[in-house]
């Protein structure tokens, strides 16, 4: 695999199909090419249908690649088996949706524990770690809030904090913003911004709102399954 090794996330020739009517194939990802470094945010843009959710899904490791090569922080996942995959994920990758999945009937700091549990570490373990998240993401009064006492930009704050916890080194992000307003919108971006800093993890963030590209290190864009070489961003 060529490799870009400072990258945290990289793909290297990754083309995805779908089958398409009796014996045709429709080319979602065609021949990607995307190397993200730890530290930095690339907007992807594109319109709709041009395979921006499924590069997300492919980086994610969700999808598998029909061929070419992902690797996140340097392990190539193309040879891994379905569960060393779902480990790596697990491990190495937060995703974060355009609409936040919360359980109903958990509390913030509740939300972010249960995902832990699932990467074996006890609930008493897991708290201080997720209070000081709730805190980085400006929520540390609202860690006892279900989600229908949260606001829609609340509610994305935990999506993010939860996405945190497991130290990925790798962070996706479909359309964080759709469903806010202006002002929300612009903190989340900035958020987004400085927790990429913070930990370092590279990330990626699907967006209709071009007039956050601006906020972002690099933007790349997706026409009909082609993305066109990330270009960087002057600040
Ligand atoms: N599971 C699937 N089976 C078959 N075709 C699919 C599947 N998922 C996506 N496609 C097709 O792959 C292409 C890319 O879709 P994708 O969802 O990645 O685009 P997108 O850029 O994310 O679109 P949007 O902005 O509307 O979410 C589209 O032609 C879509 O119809």
């Amino acid at each position: 695999m060529n490799a870009n090794t400072t990258a945290a996330l990289n793909l290297v020739n990754v083309t995805l199909e779908y089958p398409d009517g009796d014996s045709g194939t429709l080319k979602a990802l065609d021949n990607v090419n995307l190397a993200v470094a730890a530290g930095t945010i690339t907007s992807l843009v594109g319109p709709s249908g041009s395979g921006k959710s499924s590069l997300l899904a492919v980086a994610a490791t969700l999808v598998r690649a029909t061929s070419g090569h992902l690797a996140i922080n340097g392990i190539d996942a193309t040879p891994l088996s379905d569960q060393d995959r779902t480990t790596l994920r697990r491990e190495e990758v937060g995703i974060i949706f355009q609409q936040p999945n919360l359980l109903a009937s958990l509390t913030a700091l509740e939300q972010l524990i249960i995902g832990e549990h699932l990467r074996g570490t006890a609930p008493r373990a897991a708290r201080p770690r997720a209070m000081e998240m709730l805190d980085i993401v400006g929520l540390s009064d609202a860690a006892s809030r279900r989600p229908h006492q949260l606001s829609g930009g609340q509610r994305q704050r935990v999506n993010i904090a939860r996405a945190l916890m497991g130290e990925p080194s790798v962070l996706l992000v479909d359309e964080p913003t759709a469903a806010l307003d202006h002002e929300r919108s612009d903190s989340i971006i900035r958020l987004l911004w400085s927790i990429t800093r913070e930990f370092r993890v590279a990330t990626v963030m699907v967006t209709h709102d071009t007039e956050f590209v601006p906020l972002t290190d690099a933007v790349a864009t997706m026409r009909d399954g082609r993305l066109s070489a990330s270009e960087l961003i002057a600040s």
